[in-house]
């Protein structure tokens, strides 16, 4: 077992403010299939279970939306697996032109890497979506493992997920900490039985800290969190 504390975060919601790119590619879906828009509010709580669940609900918020305005209800246009991969391809390349990371979230990863823990990324967003973006913010290095939603076979809130990012980081889940927003993210961690720590910042209902080891306000409240958490 390895002794080495590794702290694992969740992406969307977490590290990354992703909802103006995922908001805009949402819209372009619904355009394509001449339904009513959402706005980025409406789309911030479909955040967290993959990309496939996000679509999903951005196409049944929208048909719903467009059932009340008009009294009858839309046909979709295309299948959702259709749906998806205009989705990505629409997403891929433009992630990081509106998103940003949190506040201090840099420093945050800096001093627990100076305080000796290994990092790691557990998103539901795809591996290769997920890198790209670390690589566009240069935190590739950063990270001891990146565990995207089709990385296992199976993702949050399955715990096979974030039990594989341990193992991938070369870290054990007793010495490991999930820092999520979502119920995915602690419905992992529960399952994998590693303290759950709330983004407090992110997209989750503040409802979710009953749900968590701690909860922090913002990034930069992460690093002295966890050093109390689990002590060297
Ligand atoms: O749902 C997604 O696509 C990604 O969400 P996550 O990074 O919060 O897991
Ligand atoms: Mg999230």
């Amino acid at each position: 077992m390895s002794a080495l504390r590794l702290a694992v975060f969740d992406m969307d919601g977490t590290l990354l403010d992703s909802l103006p790119d995922l908001a805009e590619c949402c819209r372009e879906i619904l355009a394509q299939c001449g339904l009513p828009l959402l706005s980025d509010t409406q789309v911030r709580g479909m955040i967290g279970n993959g990309v496939q669940a996000l679509v999903e609900r951005a196409l049944h918020a929208s048909v719903e939306q467009k059932a009340k305005e008009s009294g009858t209800a839309p046909a979709i246009l295309f299948s959702t697996e259709e749906a998806v991969s205009r989705f990505m391809a629409a997403y891929t390349p433009r992630a990081t032109r509106l998103s940003r990371l949190f506040p201090g979230t840099e420093e945050a990863l800096r001093r627990l890497r100076a305080q000796g823990w290994l990092l790691a990324v557990c998103t539901n967003k795809p591996e290769k979506a997920a890198r790209r973006i670390l690589a566009d913010f240069e935190l590739t290095s950063v990270f001891a493992a990146v565990g995207g939603g089709d990385s296992f076979a199976a993702r949050k809130p399955d715990a096979r997920h974030l039990l594989g990012t341990i193992a991938q980081a070369g870290g054990s889940a007793a010495s490991s900490v999930m820092v999520g927003d979502m119920p995915p993210d602690y419905l992992a961690a529960e399952g994998a039985d590693c303290p759950f720590v709330f983004a407090g910042w992110g997209y989750g209902a503040p409802e979710l800290a009953s749900r968590a080891k701690a909860s922090a306000p913002c990034m930069q409240d992460i690093p002295p969190l966890l050093e109390q958490l689990m002590p060297a």
